[in-house]
């Protein structure tokens, strides 16, 4: 791609930058074709939401978006993939790169056994910081950004495993948050919590879209509904409907879009 293409198509959708632009990717698992022709692009300073039923992609495809998936044996892709203008999936692109400009939080909350303090550290110090201040200064700033801190400003060096499960998965977008990626992927980072954690977390999405731009999965059609700006629908690998959130619920434009939004199958 020239500079003069990289260039125009991050001003694409009306003036706003593109932070993602997926082209005719295909990948299987083996003989398992499980994403079929993706064309999708992610804006910046948006949430983009994936939903679809089980077994559709969604995972996939945002494992594919920090190239995690390459870490499965078998999987083969074809296509691109455009993070800020250049093909992540080239072999040639520094993957190590990219995994400090995009984080990731997962369904399960995953902190590390270590103190809350230690979690937030755990990258910034992998990059070099030793700086006892500064470290203070990333743990205060990333805690306060996952709307966490003054809940645990107190006890910072007690093990992060005595957190409630909704405080956890809130450590993780701090900890992710540490590392000042550009693009935070969230692999349905509020199926295990209970609906409190939940408001808390999607209330946290709409503040972080401030300075990130936001991929998340999500099987709850609400949930895109309320935090998303603009929504993927999935069905068996393919991208049916990539449109404005508030157009794909009020007004899809195909049917089977239609008949999975108003629970007709999945
Ligand atoms: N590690 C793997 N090895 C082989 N096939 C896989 C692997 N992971 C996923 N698949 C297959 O790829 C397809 C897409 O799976 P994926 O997990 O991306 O779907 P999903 O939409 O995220 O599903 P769910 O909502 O249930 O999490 C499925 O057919 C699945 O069986």
């Amino acid at each position: 791609m020239s500079e003069t293409q990289a260039q125009m198509s991050m001003n694409e959708n009306d003036g706003n930058k593109l932070v993602y632009k997926t082209n005719g990717l295909n990948l299987w698992y083996g003989e398992n074709h499980a994403l079929k022709d993706i064309q999708l692009h992610v804006v910046e300073n948006e949430v983009t939401a994936i939903i679809g039923p089980s077994g559709c992609g969604k995972s996939t495809y945002i494992k594919t978006l920090n190239r995690m998936i390459e870490l499965i044996p078998g999987v083969k892709t074809t296509g691109e993939i455009l993070y800020r203008g250049r093909n992540i999936l080239d072999k040639t692109y520094p993957v190590e790169e990219l995994r400090t400009k995009v984080g990731m939080v997962f369904q399960k909350p995953n902190p590390f056994p270590k103190s809350i303090y230690e979690n937030v550290v755990y990258g910034p110090r992998i990059h070099g910081i030793r700086d006892k201040k500064i470290l203070d200064q990333i743990v205060e700033k990333s805690l306060r950004g996952a709307a966490i801190w003054d809940e645990v400003k107190d006890r910072l060096q007690t093990n992060a495993y005595g957190l409630s499960g909704g405080q956890q998965q809130r450590l993780c977008i701090a900890r992710c948050m540490a590392i000042e990626p550009d693009v935070i992927l969230m692999d349905e980072p509020t199926s295990a919590l209970d609906p409190i954690s939940t408001l808390k977390v999607e209330e946290l999405l709409q503040e972080l879209k401030k300075n990130f731009s936001i991929i998340i999965v999500t099987h709850n059609m609400q949930q895109a509904a309320r935090i998303s700006d603009k929504t993927a629908f999935f069905l068996n690998g393919e991208v049916i409907e990539f449109t404005k959130t508030s157009k794909i619920f009020s007004n899809p434009s195909d049917k089977r879009t239609e008949d999975y939004i108003t629970g007709r199958f999945g």
